[in-house]
């Protein structure tokens, strides 16, 4: 008798829909650097301008508060790092840059939160977490279905995008992005996803991220 060990092979349907090695959006093509296939992971280079990346940094640097997580907006040692987020169409740069993000996501940008921006400082993290939603949370109505990280500048050391379960990491570099999505069926694949931003040992990260939601929020 022969045993069927081997796991499903039928891949879940994703929402980014690119292939190849280039994305063409409306004013700039987006280079697929590297990928995961399940759960989706993409790599994704010549996202922002090194201007566009400058120019984020320039209009949040002031408004930088301690960042706050959860439902309670607690500020909690799991996050260490500063934020800012951006109303949609806030100006003329960030429509740009939603309209680019919204062709990479394949998502409405009415999906969106804004754009928020975190700064980190040596030391500061990220610590692991999840970016839906759990169940038993109001907002998981209206779950978190993918992210997109945008590094707006090069750290020294340290500052990794790392994803503990997969043995994965990604390097900030200026412009590039890292793309994830956890809206399988399966929870275990959308628990893969798992992510933190590792301590920055010297200089300064930035990094613009974009969630977006299973619905439209506007
Ligand atoms: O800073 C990073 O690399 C991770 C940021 C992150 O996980 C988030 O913004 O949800
Ligand atoms: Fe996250």
């Amino acid at each position: 008798m022969t045993v069927d060990t081997k796991k499903s092979t039928i891949k879940e349907q994703t929402i980014f829909n690119h292939k190849g090695h280039i994305i063409k959006t409306e004013d700039r093509e987006i280079n697929i650097i590297a990928r995961v296939e399940e759960p989706l992971i993409v790599v994704l280079g010549n996202v922002l301008s090194s201007e566009e990346c400058d120019e984020l940094i320039k209009l949040s640097k002031d408004k930088m508060q301690r960042s706050k997580i959860g439902a309670t907006r607690d500020i909690n040692e799991i996050r260490t790092s500063s934020s800012m987020f951006f109303q949609e169409n806030e100006n003329e740069i960030i429509t740009k840059i939603e309209k680019r993000i919204s062709s990479i996501m394949n998502i409405p940008i009415e999906h969106g939160d804004g754009i928020q921006i975190l700064k980190y400082a040596p030391s500061q993290e990220y610590k692991a977490h999840f970016d839906f939603f759990s169940k038993i949370s109001n907002t998981s109505k209206n779950n978190r279905i993918s992210t997109l990280i945008m590094y707006l500048n090069d750290v020294e050391q340290g500052g990794e995008t790392i994803f503990p379960k997969l043995n994965f990491s990604v390097s900030p570099q200026k412009g590039m992005a890292v793309y994830f999505e956890y809206f399988y069926t399966d929870t275990n694949v959308n628990e893969l996803t798992l992510h933190g931003g590792a301590p920055v040992i010297t200089g300064e990260k930035w990094v613009a991220t974009q969630w977006m939601r299973r619905q439209k929020l506007r």
